[in-house]
């Protein structure tokens, strides 16, 4: 058969299951509208009910839109001499025959690891090449030994989907892979979800679309756990969730919580900046010692005994009850804020016990409860037992170690004085990211008065009890669950306490929420106090930790694994790693590492997927000018269908300059402004630091040696096409202009 009736026969196959797509959004759409007609009649059972399956087809309705793209992309023709399409979702026709296998089933697996040499029943797989829901082309592998790959590029599969997918233009958000997902890649998606696995891989190994298509393969393989429990993805900035956020939806996932680490208190907003260095003090692992010994300098015996009066009657509050009524609080385990009741309730007994002794007569037992309560409403005592015990929010705890640097010498005598005037701030400072494990921490160890809390937790959990076993048997009765509704989820939805949130809007705004799984993305930048924060909400211990050792640019960072993880994770973690690029040009990232073994970063095996002769260039002549110049051809090589990103990566200082210079040519049209952000934007000019996990088509890397050796290494490893190195003559370490182009000194015209 020639190649367009085999296009043909997949056009047909493409439409087959396009149609099915579209009879269940009929089919979906028209339920969602029955539901809604029904109108708002009825008992408040049988309206939350209602609202309970509006949401159920809307979260249906959404996912099946969502999967539009690329809905069919592969097939797999077994030895039996069956076919097998592999999709994004899995879908039956009406007779309950299978028609497309979601990606992540397990059937699907072969499509991602077979190989020659590891058939696994395969004898052909084909890639298809869909443009919207035509197919314009398709690609076989045929699994035969006897074709083996003799270059010394990595073997991938579906070579030529990928390699178009790798040379698309970029459009400033990330997206899916799972039509050319590689076999390394398949093999940590699919990976156990118990256990921390860290996935180490250097730049443009696809560790960020790894992290996120295994949190939508763990949602598919564990959906009754994870759907309650939630997942919680972390990444380095708010550009970068942004960046990624169309990737889970395409994958048919909306419920996961992406955050980053300052977002993890709720309430506290930290947009405060600070030097590297301060960062790196409040990120080190004794700041836990510091703020516990802040907490227990809240618990204080008094030098002296404290005189205070009830009825006109001298009472003392002595250092040796307090000594006591301290000792006992503490042994209770409980937060200091909780234990505090304890603590008072014991010094008001014994308060007590002294007032009944200076009378004449005993007192009875309920006469003793009203003069408890007397001495509580008493001012004197009350400022006598705050002062033994302080009540506190995390907020004024972390607030008074940087006000008041008697507090921070106390609680952190390894900070030196120059450390100590660094992390001065005053009082109502903002706050920055390295506070909020700081906050976190002392949260956990003041606990909140929760009483109210407990009690209202306690008839909530009895009338979610009833309300499950209703939702049990409506689920029993409708037949509407189909596994996309579990009846814990369905029961949340009928439950009536004001607007349904989802698992992950609860989680979200809930500091002590644990997730089923976490994945923590860039994790190389986390600091010992940041996995302290992050493991409190994973007490399970199933993370996905993705990130490279080399591109650390926090100095609270991490070094090596081991380093980072063994204080927090004793050894339990195991590693995986990632060794194909795909998204560097082979001559630009055998620069980058040159330059960065010159510098001496911890380097892994990698080995890239493609090569783009001339990619690379190096460019000398007075700064702007040249970089203009550059600039102006990495624009003007873009693809003409509007799609492709360029970025031109200056030290911080420059930056400025830079953008007025570009802003007062013809170039000025494509950089951000006028309610375009950084993502949208054609064309960019940031510092190293901001470039992280991000890519462009073209990168203009001005003044490279001005930058720190792993901000470079990171700005050299963002270009899917081609890499501009502007100089005034010096180049990095590692560097030579043999094998760039351009080598020739120009003054800024070339
Ligand atoms: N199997 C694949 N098929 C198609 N594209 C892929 C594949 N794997 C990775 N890519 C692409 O390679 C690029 C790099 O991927 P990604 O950003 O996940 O890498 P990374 O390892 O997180 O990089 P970095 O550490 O440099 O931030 C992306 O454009 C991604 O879509």
């Amino acid at each position: 058969m020639g190649r367009s009736s085999e296009v043909d026969v997949e056009q047909t196959a493409v439409d087959v299951r396009y149609r099915r797509l579209d009879a269940l959004r009929e089919q979906t759409a028209a339920r969602l509208a029955e539901v809604r007609r029904s109108g708002p009649s009825g008992s408040p059972q049988n309206r939350s009910e209602r609202d309970a399956f509006a949401t159920l087809y809307e979260d249906r309705l959404a996912q099946l839109e969502g999967v539009e793209q690329r809905l069919t992309f592969g097939r797999l023709d077994l030895e039996d001499g069956s076919t097998r399409y592999i999709g994004r979702i899995g879908l039956t026709d009406d007779q309950h025959s299978p028609l497309l296998t979601d990606w992540r089933a397990p059937a699907a697996q072969a499509f991602y690891r077979a190989t020659a040499a590891r058939p696994d029943d395969v004898v052909r797989r084909r890639h298809l090449v869909t443009r919207g829901r035509t197919v314009t082309g398709v690609e076989d592998e045929v699994l035969d030994l006897s074709r083996v790959d003799e270059s010394d590029l990595p073997t991938l599969s579906g070579e030529g989907a990928l390699l178009a997918s790798l040379s698309a233009g970029r459009t400033g958000r990330m997206g899916d892979i799972v039509a050319t997902i590689q076999a390394e890649q398949d093999a940590i998606i699919r990976a156990p979800m118990t256990g921390a696995l860290v996935v180490q891989g250097g730049p443009g190994t696809g560790k960020t679309a790894v992290a996120l298509h295994r949190a939508a393969y763990l949602l598919y393989a564990h959906r009754t756990t994870l759907e309650r429990s939630g997942v919680l993805l972390l990444g380095p900035s708010r550009t970068f969730l942004r960046y990624i956020d169309q990737v889970l939806p395409s994958l048919g996932e909306t419920g996961v919580v992406t955050a980053t680490i300052a977002d993890l208190v709720p309430g506290v907003v930290a947009n405060g900046g600070e030097p590297e260095e301060v960062a790196r003090l409040k990120g080190d692992a004794r700041m836990a010692r510091a703020i516990e010994s802040a907490v227990q300098a809240r618990q204080r015996v008094p030098a002296e005994p404290v005189e205070v009066h009830l009825d006109g009657r001298r009472l003392q509050v002595r250092p040796a009850d307090v000594r006591q009524a301290i000792a006992h609080a503490r042994r209770t385990g409980k937060p200091h804020n909780l234990a505090r009741v304890g603590f008072v309730r014991e010094m008001l007994g014994r308060l007590a016990e002294q007032y009944t002794a200076v009378l004449d007569q005993p007192l009875p037992p309920d006469e003793r409860a009203e003069v408890i309560e007397d001495l509580r409403t008493t001012r004197e005592v009350r400022i006598a037992l705050n002062l033994a015990w302080m009540p506190l929010t995390p907020h004024k705890l972390v607030e008074d170690l940087w006000a008041k640097p008697w507090r921070l010498a106390q609680a952190a005598p390894w900070l030196d004085e120059q450390e100590r005037a660094a992390l001065r701030r005053e009082p109502g400072a903002p706050w920055t990211p390295a506070d909020v494990p700081l906050l976190d921490e002392a949260a956990e160890l003041l606990g909140e008065d929760d009483q109210a809390a407990r009690a209202q937790a306690a008839s909530e959990s009895r009338r979610r009890a009833q309300e499950l076993q209703y939702a049990r048997d409506v689920l029993n009765g409708s037949g509407a669950g189909g596994g996309l509704v579990s009846a814990e989820l369905l029961a949340e939805r009928f439950a009536e306490s004001g607007p349904r949130l989802s698992t992950a809007e609860r989680a979200a705004s809930d500091r002590a929420w644990t997730y089923g799984h976490v994945v923590v993305d860039e994790a190389q930048e986390l600091s010992a106090m940041a996995w302290r924060t992050v493991l409190r909400r994973v007490p399970t211990r199933s993370l996905t930790i993705v990130g490279d050792v080399a591109q650390t640019a926090a100095a609270a960072g991490a070094r090596s694994w081991s380093a980072a993880l063994d204080p927090v994770l004793r050894g339990t973690w195991r590693l995986a790693e990632l060794t194909v690029n795909y998204r560097t040009p082979a001559e630009v990232a055998d620069a980058a590492a040159s330059v960065a073994r010159a510098a001496a970063l911890p380097l892994g095996e990698l080995t890239s997927a493609r090569r783009v002769p001339g990619s690379l260039r190096i460019r000398t002549g007075e700064l702007l000018a040249t970089a203009a110049t550059a600039t102006r051809a990495a624009v003007a090589a873009l693809p003409q269908d509007g799609s492709g990103r360029v970025a031109v990566v200056a030290p911080e200082p420059r930056v400025p300059a830079l953008l007025a210079a570009l802003g007062a040519t013809e170039l000025a049209d494509h950089l951000p402004g006028r309610g375009r952000n950084d993502l949208d934007a054609r064309l960019v000019v940031l510092p190293p630091r901001s470039t992280k996990g991000l890519e462009y088509d073209a990168v203009v890397l001005v003044e490279p040696t001005a930058m720190a050796p792993a901000d470079l290494y990171v700005a050299m490893t963002r270009p899917t096409r081609s890499l501009d190195v502007v100089t005034e003559g010096e180049l990095p370490d590692g560097l030579t202009r043999t094998g760039a182009g351009d080598e020739a000194r120009s003054d800024g015209q070339g």
